[in-house]
């Protein structure tokens, strides 16, 4: 099995109910993201996925994200707050639907909110 892994970032505001109470304010982080994918077999260019075109697909969505208040965005919502855990699952999702090798899977998405802090989503 093979796993390649790209790195991104964005900067968004979120606000979060229901954890600390700072949390409840408008605030922002500079997410950091990780998005790795795997399969089995190489191409006949000798690489899994060609890391251009992984970068591609991750810089469409971060569009989506970068400089928005994430609660606004139609995906989130009270009952799926743009909390790291959920800003990784977007991602490794929307991620998926891009890729169109049925071969090649996202295996996890990373979402650093802070230096020491960070969400994975490992698909299943
Ligand atoms: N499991 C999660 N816990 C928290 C999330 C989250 O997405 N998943 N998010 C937050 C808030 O975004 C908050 O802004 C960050 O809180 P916290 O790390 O506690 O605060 P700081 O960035 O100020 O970090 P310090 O290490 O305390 O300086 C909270 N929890
Ligand atoms: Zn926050």
């Amino acid at each position: 099995m093979y796993e390649l892994k790209i790195v991104t970032h964005f900067a968004a505001a979120h606000q979060l109910k229901m954890v600390a109470e700072k949390c409840e304010n408008l605030h922002g982080h500079n997410w950091n993201i990780e998005v790795c994918v795997a399969g089995e077999k190489l191409n006949r260019a000798g690489v899994l996925m060609d890391f251009g075109e992984l970068k591609q697909c991750l810089n469409e969505i971060m569009e989506k994200l970068d400089h928005k208040f994430l609660n606004e965005l139609e995906y989130f919502n009270d009952d799926n707050p743009p909390s790291s855990e959920n800003i990784a699952f977007y991602i490794a999702t929307a991620m998926q639907e891009k890729i169109s090798d049925p071969l090649i899977k996202v295996s996890r998405v990373t979402a650093w909110e802070s230096e020491n802090a960070c969400a994975t989503y490992i698909c299943p």
